[in-house]
């Protein structure tokens, strides 16, 4: 299968992701909220852009089933977007002016656009792969925090977001369509659909190593 080879193309990524030092600080609760807080409105601009791509797959997608999945998780991107604002925001005591006044990171505006530009210009098939470790790798990275986090764990409910079982529904769903596609798609596409999870799963690296270092704007300083 499709999602099978490409996962097991990522291996030495997916391992380097589970060992980045933001994902072993998250774990064992040592991350500090300055990381944690960066990292949550990076995100917060990242799941509006993300719902963006998924609505758009929802209008591009041939099969009425699909095109229900991709409404739906574009739907409760949204709503993670909703929890991270009312919850984590409010508890770390950010105002909407402290908000606004946070940079999008080169890294999360790297992210989003690329998403965006996929969802615009590429062919579905490869849409769905793009968006694909956007759900899966979550879910991996989930599951294995919520093992090892204890229950008064700082960032547990955060964590146990991504560990849900209904979470693991939308990753199969996910994966499904995704292998449907590339058993119809030719060799071009194919190639295309695995460069672009391929580059998804960097970007998803890059997001939580960005965060690890509160990337910013180099230029600012000139402008
Ligand atoms: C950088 C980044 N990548 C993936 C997710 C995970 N995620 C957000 S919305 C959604 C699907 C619909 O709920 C998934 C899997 C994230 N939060 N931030």
């Amino acid at each position: 299968m499709f999602t099978d080879d490409v996962w097991a193309h990522t291996a030495k990524l997916l391992r380097a992701i589970h060992e980045h030092p933001f994902n072993v600080a998250l774990g064992d609760g040592s991350l500090d909220r300055e990381r944690f807080a960066f990292y949550i409105v990076q995100d917060a601009r990242y799941l509006e852009s993300f719902a963006k791509a998924l609505a758009t797959a929802a209008v591009r997608a041939d099969d009425p089933e699909e095109a229900a999945f991709w409404a739906r998780s574009a739907h409760d991107a949204i709503a993670a977007e909703r929890t991270l604002h009312e919850g984590y925001i409010e508890e770390y005591g950010l105002t909407a002016a402290d908000l606004s006044g946070v940079r999008t990171s080169p890294s999360a505006l790297g992210y989003s656009s690329w998403l965006q530009a996929n969802a615009l210009s590429a062919p579905y098939p490869v849409l769905a792969a793009a968006v694909l470790p956007c759900f899966w790798v979550y879910q991996d990275v989930g599951e294995a925090l919520v093992s090892r986090s204890s229950a008064t764990h700082p960032y547990r409910a955060w964590i146990a977001t991504y560990a849900d079982p209904a979470f693991a529904e939308a990753v199969a769903t996910a994966r499904r369509i995704t292998d449907r596609l590339a058993d119809a798609a030719d060799e071009q596409v194919r190639a295309a659909m695995k460069a672009a999870f391929v580059q998804a799963t960097e970007y998803e690296w890059l997001f939580w190593d960005s965060a690890w270092r509160l990337e910013g704007w180099p230029t600012r300083q000139w402008v």
